[in-house]
């Protein structure tokens, strides 16, 4: 290898927050994922794509150990995040999820009111000092998931209380309010209509700037929209990872290229 790839290569590597290694995924008997490879880089949006049952958000939930709460599925190979194993056995999952935070497809606020929905997180690791402190943090983060101007007037109302989209953006916020390194996010714009989506497909640009977000999605126009880098996997593997316009313009597997033009899926 010459000087010059190996100093991009070592860039690339140094840039990565999270890294992956031969990661398998069971659920009883069935082997749902199979020796996935993939360094996840920082600042910056990463798609998951891939025909349904393909294993996107099996994978995704390794990442912040969500897959524990699921009693038959055993996850096996090496995921660390900044150098550091998060499975080894002195890592608390309660904090791993608040590094790693995430948003699910359905809106979830909790059933309390908008403030302590983003309030939670920070309560329960101790983020806030005073309630003045909680305030700078709730106001915060509610500017970072850009709804703080459709609720500062309504911090004590009901979460439930808000639009579809409004209540992604909540859920979006709660999820910052722990400061997390990376977002996982699992179809997050599949419950919405089109302004809304357009809304957190912006917020996610956004987002980008601070952390590390990975995306699952069924949409491949959002896909090319929001990420910088897409994951294609294919029953259970991970087929081809690249930047995304050269996974959208030139894939270099037949199955992504059967994939993106509508042949499979
Ligand atoms: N909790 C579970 N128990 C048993 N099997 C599961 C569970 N969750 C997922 N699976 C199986 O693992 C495989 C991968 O599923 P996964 O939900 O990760 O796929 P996906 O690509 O995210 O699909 P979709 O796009 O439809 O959401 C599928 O065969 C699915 O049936």
């Amino acid at each position: 290898m010459n000087d010059m790839r190996k100093i991009e290569r070592d860039v690339k590597m140094t840039d990565s927050k999270i890294t992956a290694r031969d990661v398998n995924v069971y659920y009883a008997d069935t082997h749902a994922l199979k020796n996935v490879d993939v360094d996840i880089a920082d600042k910056t949006v990463t798609a998951f794509i891939g025909p349904s049952g393909c294993g996107k958000s099996t994978f995704l939930r390794c990442l912040n150990r969500m897959n524990d709460t699921i009693d038959i599925c055993r996850v096996t190979g090496q995921i660390e995040l900044d150098g550091s194993d998060i499975n080894a056995k002195s890592v608390d999952p309660v904090q791993l999820r608040a590094q790693v935070g995430m948003v699910f497809q359905k809106p979830n606020p909790f059933p309390k009111s908008i403030y302590d929905n983003v309030a939670y997180g920070p309560r329960i690791h101790g983020l806030a000092k005073s309630k003045a402190d909680l305030d700078v943090i709730v106001e915060k983060s509610l500017r970072r998931g850009a709804i703080w101007d459709e609720v500062k007037d309504r911090l004590d109302q009901p979460g439930t209380g808000l639009s579809g989209g409004q209540q992604q953006r909540l859920c979006i916020a709660r999820a910052v309010a722990t400061e997390p390194e990376v977002l996982l996010m699992d179809e997050p714009c599949s419950a919405l209509d089109p302004i809304a989506t357009a809304q957190v497909e912006e917020l996610i640009d956004e987002l980008r700037r601070e952390y590390s977000v990975v995306i699952v999605t069924h949409s491949m126009q959002q896909a090319a929209r929001v990420s910088q880098n897409t994951a294609f996997f294919h029953l259970g593997t991970l087929v081809e990872f690249n930047e995304t316009n050269q996974i959208f313009t030139n894939p270099q597997d037949s199955r992504t290229e059967s994939y993106i033009t509508g042949r499979i899926g």
